[in-house]
């Protein structure tokens, strides 16, 4: 595996609260990270730095290959689309469609929206209007929107939280599949301790003003959050 981020000695302090301290860590290429930690340890703070809506204030992010800003893909937390949303998955989808400026979309373009729908088994349901798809099939959809960016790195900001357990598990079964069929490299902030271990290979655990890494495998069993 080749390194995406490296996070040498980070800190950031808002005016004179530190939030993040020495944080050092790499996020490998095709991994699958969860980022855990308790309420207000500065979770949404790291995920800000890596998206480049804030610059750390001690160290630094290093991407390979070198360049100033990763394409993120960012999928938030589940919020419902009501029943008269009007647009169809595909076109919902295609909206973060970025590339090219053209009242029209290219044949290229179509058929990366043909590829995404097809990966995220969206579709057979690609006419169906957003606001009529079931809870899991929305999730999928802002996956798929995130997706057609053809991002470096995806962030799942508590994706899964608020759906019920057999569409989280469904979500996250997705996610797992893109990561090891197209080498999707995923970082999860969760507080779900189940889902992190079932779906993810790497943890980055933030304490207040400390942090542990490392693989899945070596996270305290007996861990609880919060
Ligand atoms: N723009 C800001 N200015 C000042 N303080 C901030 C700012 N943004 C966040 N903070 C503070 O930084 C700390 C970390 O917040 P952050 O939202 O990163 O935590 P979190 O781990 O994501 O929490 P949660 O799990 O509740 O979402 C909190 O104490 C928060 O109040």
């Amino acid at each position: 595996m080749t390194e995406l981020v490296n996070a040498q000695h980070l800190g950031l302090a808002f005016s004179n609260r530190q939030v993040l301290k020495d944080l050092s860590f790499t996020i490998e290429r095709g991994s699958m990270t969860s980022l855990i930690g308790p309420n207000g340890v500065g979770k949404t703070t790291l995920v800000r730095l890596l998206i480049g809506n804030l610059q750390p204030t001690e160290g630094q992010l290093v991407f390979n290959p070198d360049k100033q800003k990763l394409n993120i893909g960012y999928v938030p937390q589940f919020r419902n689309l009501e029943a008269e949303y009007p647009l169809s998955i595909r076109s919902f989808v295609s909206l973060n469609q970025l590339d090219s400026h053209l009242p029209w979309k290219s044949r290229k373009e179509r058929q990366a929206l043909d590829q995404i729908l097809e990966q995220t088994h969206l579709t057979a349901l690609q006419k169906t209007t957003v606001g009529n798809a079931s809870g899991g099939e929305k999730q999928k959809a802002y996956l798929a929107q995130a997706l057609i960016s053809k991002p470096d790195l995806l962030i799942l900001d508590e994706s899964t939280a608020s759906l019920d357990i057999e569409t989280k598990e469904e979500v996250m079964a997705l996610v797992a599949e893109l990561n090891r069929e197209h080498g999707l490299t995923v970082i999860f902030v969760t507080h779900d301790l189940e889902l992190a271990r079932k779906y993810t290979d790497q943890y980055l655990f933030l304490k207040r003003g400390q942090y542990e890494a490392g693989p899945m495998s070596q996270l305290d069993p007996n861990l609880e959050l919060d």
